[in-house]
């Protein structure tokens, strides 16, 4: 059947969307293991099962002291404490420290019993069996204390978060192995039209290179998504009908030409057999005779065979309906740069580029309290970074600023 009546009724892009969005249920999930996450959208909470750090360690390389005993300690009036050993790291160590005694430590290592600040190297002097304080600590200086960076029973992690690699960090440091994630999409890709010739063959007459499935398979990766190329159909009923059939062995198909008015403009029909049309016809330019429909719960995506259409086609619809697969609606990309009012004061070092860790949320940039190089889960409250350059002195608490996510922004459908 050749339908040949026109986009008289288009549709708008939101509208058209929202329709699909509604039609498409989620994949179902798998375990991957932490090696694996990139990309992948997280289908349960993740609560910490004990605190990070586990123990008391030293936040500097230097000596654990009693901080008591350093008070008053000053380059005029250094304070001589008695050697009592080192800590390795990696072991619990073994001295027990009494008042007057320092313990050489490195940093990362569990503070020995009996101390509680660590002297910074810089700040002390070795003489003989003794160390000279030259500047006092008060308790827990240059400690990082148990749970600072997550307590247990924290929920770490929400169902619909895009896993990044500061994640898979922070997973691996609670000693999680794998966490439930949703399937991938498998998408299947045809193009079709008796002009095109694959590459590599020879290109006769008024033929030409089939660039579409190269482009979307590669559209896929660009966003993780498995792309299966079953190569050309020409423009036969019966052909379209069997690369559909075989498409549709996996998650999602795309389909590009054939889509508009043209006696040879099959595939709506032919899709329309298998399943629901959505959508056919949008209000976009270029792109107008993009489709969309539902075949087993299962989106069959028609762009037009004009190349530029179709990738336009393709990241207006198939990302957010694969995405939709996956649970998720993306609100904000990675790496996009972003405004907002921030809502702390940021002080920073001239001549020093900070980048500070901050939240982004509903135009407002909250800066995130512990960030020290050691607390990775500052990665993880984080969702954007606000660089000082180092000429500037900070940013004051008002300022509109400009952030870069670290993350993508994401919003669950269910
Ligand atoms: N009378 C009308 N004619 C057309 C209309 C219309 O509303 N009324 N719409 C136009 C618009 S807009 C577009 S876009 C195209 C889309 O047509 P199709 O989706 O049917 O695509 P084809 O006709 O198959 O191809 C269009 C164009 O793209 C080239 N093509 C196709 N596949 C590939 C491929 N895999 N790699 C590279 N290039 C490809 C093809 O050779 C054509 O040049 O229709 C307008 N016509
Ligand atoms: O609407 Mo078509 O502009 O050429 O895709």
């Amino acid at each position: 059947m050749v339908r040949e009546k026109g986009f008289w009724k288009r549709e708008r892009v939101d509208e058209a969307l929202y329709r699909l969005l509604k039609k498409i249920k989620a994949l179902e999930t798998e375990d991957v293991s932490v090696y694996n996450l990139q990309g992948r959208v997280l289908a349960e909470d993740i609560v910490a099962g004990f605190d990070v750090p586990k123990f008391n360690r030293a936040a500097m390389d230097g000596y654990a002291v009693k901080a008591e005993d350093t008070f008053g300690a000053s380059v005029s009036n250094p304070i001589m404490l008695q050697l009592a050993g080192s800590v390795e790291i990696g072991e619990v160590p073994k001295v027990v420290v009494e008042s007057g005694m320092a313990v050489r430590i490195m940093t990362g290592a569990m503070m020995p019993e009996g101390t509680n600040a660590v002297v910074m190297l810089e700040h002390t002097r070795l003489n003989g069996n003794f160390v000279e304080v030259l500047k006092s600590v008060t308790p827990m200086k240059n400690v990082s204390r148990v749970g600072e960076d997550i307590a247990a029973g924290e929920v770490v992690f929400r169902k619909g978060e895009i896993l990044q690699p500061q994640d898979a960090g922070v997973i691996a440091s609670l000693g999680i192995e794998s966490v439930r994630v949703y399937r991938k999409p498998r998408v299947a890709v045809i193009t079709t039209g008796n002009e095109l010739a694959e590459v590599g063959e020879p290109l006769e007459g008024a033929k030409i290179y089939n660039s579409n499935n190269p482009m979307i398979c590669n559209a896929l990766l660009e966003f993780g998504f498995e792309a299966i190329s079953l190569g050309i159909a020409r423009d036969d009923e019966e052909e379209l009908r069997n690369k559909l059939q075989k498409a549709l062995e996996f998650d999602a198909a795309v389909i590009t030409g054939g889509t508009s008015v043209g006696a040879k403009d099959l595939v709506p029909d032919v899709v329309g057999e298998f399943g629901e049309i959505v959508f056919h016809g949008v209000s976009m330019k270029p792109g107008m005779p993009t489709g969309a429909a539902v075949v087993e719960g299962k989106p069959v995506f028609m762009l037009p065979g004009s190349p530029a259409a179709a990738l336009l086609g393709f990241y207006t619809f198939a990302i957010p309906a694969l995405y939709r697969m996956m649970n998720v609606r993306i609100i904000a990309r990675k790496w996009s740069r972003q405004k907002g009012v921030l809502q702390g004061r940021i002080p920073s070092e001239i001549g020093v580029r900070s980048n500070v860790r901050v939240l982004w949320e509903d135009g407002k940039v909250y800066p995130i309290r512990i960030s020290g190089s050691g607390i990775l889960s500052s990665f993880v409250r984080a969702n954007a970074l606000l660089v000082v350059p180092e000429d500037k002195e900070g940013y004051e608490e008002g300022e509109e600023v400009e952030v870069t996510l670290l993350r993508d922004v994401t919003e669950v459908f269910e």
